[in-house]
């Protein structure tokens, strides 16, 4: 069995970005009124910087909502390369500078060490998350389970009880901090944003035939106990 996928297509980036933000931010709303508080994991790359800057505008109590990232290089805040910082630069702006910032990266002498302490700080937190947003890459990576990683079977084990481990690739530049797979799949709301013809085409495939080795997305399609909202878009110049 594999996850019920539900498709949200869009003509263009910015009608997406501008949907997915409202949904989102509904649904952070709702986990406010209904616990006090809403914890909103986010994925970096290159694709949701517009969706963060749309979410950011939107009117709701920041100050109830605490975020975390999906994954992290293992880099300082200050590196183009973080996640964190393209967080802090795109959403954490205006009224949601409010937003708590619960971070994986920490300034220590290995990965292990950082993955350690950021998962004390996760495990601190009132979980599940409500509302988790993947991202994936063209050879079918989501957070940063990478299909060439020795690390992949222990971070897409269904009953890891890690939440947070460093996991390393020669694909990624460097090493990296990610959620693990139990703690992603046990969002309110599960939501996978990509863009273009090719991703939808590496995630159709994935859906088809579903290996986590090859494409590490299936293993979000084989575990996942709730339907997964797909965002798409075809990219600028690409018909839909
Ligand atoms: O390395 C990463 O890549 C994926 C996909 O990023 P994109 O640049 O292809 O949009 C992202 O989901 C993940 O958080 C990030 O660390």
């Amino acid at each position: 069995m594999t996850v019920d996928p539900r498709w949200h297509d869009f003509a263009s980036p910015e009608q997406l970005a501008e949907q997915f933000a409202e949904d989102v931010a509904n649904f952070l709303k709702v986990a406010i009124s209904q616990r006090g508080h809403a914890l909103l994991a986010l994925s970096g790359g290159t694709t949701p910087a517009p969706f963060f800057r749309r979410l950011a505008q939107h009117d709701l109590d920041w100050s109830k909502v605490v975020v975390v990232p999906v994954d992290e290089r293992f880099v300082p805040v200050s590196s183009e390369r973080s996640n964190e910082k393209l967080i802090r630069d795109n959403l954490l702006t205006g009224k949601a500078a409010d937003a708590r910032f619960t971070p994986l990266y920490h300034d220590t002498a290995t990965p292990n060490e950082a993955a350690d302490q950021a998962d004390r700080a996760v495990a601190d937190l009132s979980l599940p998350f409500d509302v988790v947003v993947l991202g994936m890459g063209g050879d079918g990576h989501t957070a940063s389970f990478f299909p060439d990683s020795p690390e992949l079977v222990d971070v897409t084990d269904p009953s890891a009880t890690r939440r947070v481990a460093a996991v390393t690739a020669p694909s990624a530049d460097e090493p990296r901090l990610t959620l693990t797979l139990p703690l992603l799949l046990s969002a309110g709301l599960l939501a996978l944003h990509i863009e273009g013809q090719e991703k939808r085409g590496v995630f159709e495939a994935a859906l088809a035939q579903p290996n986590p080795q090859e494409k590490p997305i299936s293993a979000v399609l084989l575990h996942a106990a709730t339907p997964l909202h797909i965002y798409w878009a075809p990219k600028k110049g690409e018909v839909s």
